[in-house]
């Protein structure tokens, strides 16, 4: 596997060994093999910061162009609001240009796990966002989902948009927890208090909660930055001022400093600028 992901390796091997997973770079064969179609392709930044979609239209033009039964297309990858609407055109479009009646559905079905965690994430999801206004692709969605629904009703059924929004809103939240959290130690900081009791003593309360309310040198990973960023360029381009997610892309931002500033003052390099010459740091936990 070319990633670490814990149960991951098995589960591929087991699953490949028995026939129920197969890969393929023939994309006819792929688009032919199911009525549901599942987009999970990147949408890293664009150069304004908002969400590149040009990886998942792309993959909205390889299904029009080889479905030859009606599709279930969903879309997994993180998008912003309209983006199903954007697919639905992409497909219709080279569907037209075929001169086809077929006929498809795209449902938003964001996804949440968490890398290092993505198995247990997977299987046992806190919950299932299915954005569709269709009764026929909810119906099939439910079923598709059953052996993760077993527990509890994790299915939560709304609009496309308000499923492609809650996404964003989801990573955004945490990401605000995260800024809030620093802002709050540089606080504890400069007026003695020691933030780590101060994180207990707030976690303890359920509204508050223990979890991502941990300080550090600024959230990180393959989300919350183009999450948040995009978000950000959603709201310029509907002309409304985010004034909470600029705050917390600032706070992020300036956190970054964090690691070197303390390395600064413990070497007191305004004193000793060649303190850390030929010294060798090790960074615990740093994902490149
Ligand atoms: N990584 C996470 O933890 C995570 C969690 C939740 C949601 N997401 C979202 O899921 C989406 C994918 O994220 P990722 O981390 O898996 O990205 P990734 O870049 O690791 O993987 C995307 C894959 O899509 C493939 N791809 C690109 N264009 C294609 C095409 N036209 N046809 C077929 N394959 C194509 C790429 O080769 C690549 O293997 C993003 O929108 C991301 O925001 C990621
Ligand atoms: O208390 C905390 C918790 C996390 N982090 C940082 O936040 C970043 C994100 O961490 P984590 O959430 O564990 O990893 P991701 O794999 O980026 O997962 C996030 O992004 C995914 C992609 O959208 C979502 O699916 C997940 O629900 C969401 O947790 C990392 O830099 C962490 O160091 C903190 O600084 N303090």
């Amino acid at each position: 596997m070319p990633i670490f992901e814990p149960g991951l390796t098995a589960l591929v091997e087991k699953n490949h060994a028995e026939g129920r997973l197969i890969f393929t770079t023939d994309a006819k064969f792929g688009v032919e093999f199911g009525k549901l179609q599942f987009i999970a392709v990147g949408t890293p930044p664009d150069e304004d910061g908002s969400a590149d979609l040009q990886y998942v239209l792309k993959v909205a033009e390889t299904i029009a162009t080889h479905m030859s039964t009606d599709k279930v297309i969903i879309n997994k990858s993180t998008v912003p609001v309209g983006t199903a609407e954007k697919v639905s055109t992409q497909v219709q479009t080279v569907l037209n240009e075929r001169d086809s009646q077929l006929t498809f559905t795209v449902v938003s079905n964001p996804e949440f796990l968490k890398e290092g965690a993505a198995v247990s994430d997977c299987q046992r999801p806190d919950r299932i966002i299915i954005g569709t206004d269709s009764n026929v692709a909810e119906q099939l969605m439910r079923l598709l989902y059953e052996p993760f629904n077993r527990n509890r009703e994790k299915i939560i059924v709304m609009d496309v948009k308000s499923a492609e929004l809650t996404k964003y809103a989801a990573n955004c939240m945490l990401a605000t927890k995260i800024s809030f959290m620093n802002e709050m130690a540089n606080i504890a900081e400069r007026v003695g208090a020691d933030i780590e009791n101060v994180r207990q003593g707030i976690g303890s309360d359920p509204r508050i909660g223990y979890q991502f309310i941990y300080p550090g040198c600024g959230y990180g990973g393959s989300c919350f930055p183009k999450d948040v960023q995009a978000l950000v360029r959603t709201t310029d381009a509907i002309g409304y001022e985010s004034e909470i997610l600029k705050a917390v892309e600032r706070v992020n931002f300036r956190q970054k400093d964090k690691l070197f500033s303390y390395i600064s003052k413990h070497f007191k390099l305004d004193q000793y600028p060649d303190a850390i010459k030929g010294k060798t740091f090790a960074l615990w936990g740093v994902i490149i």
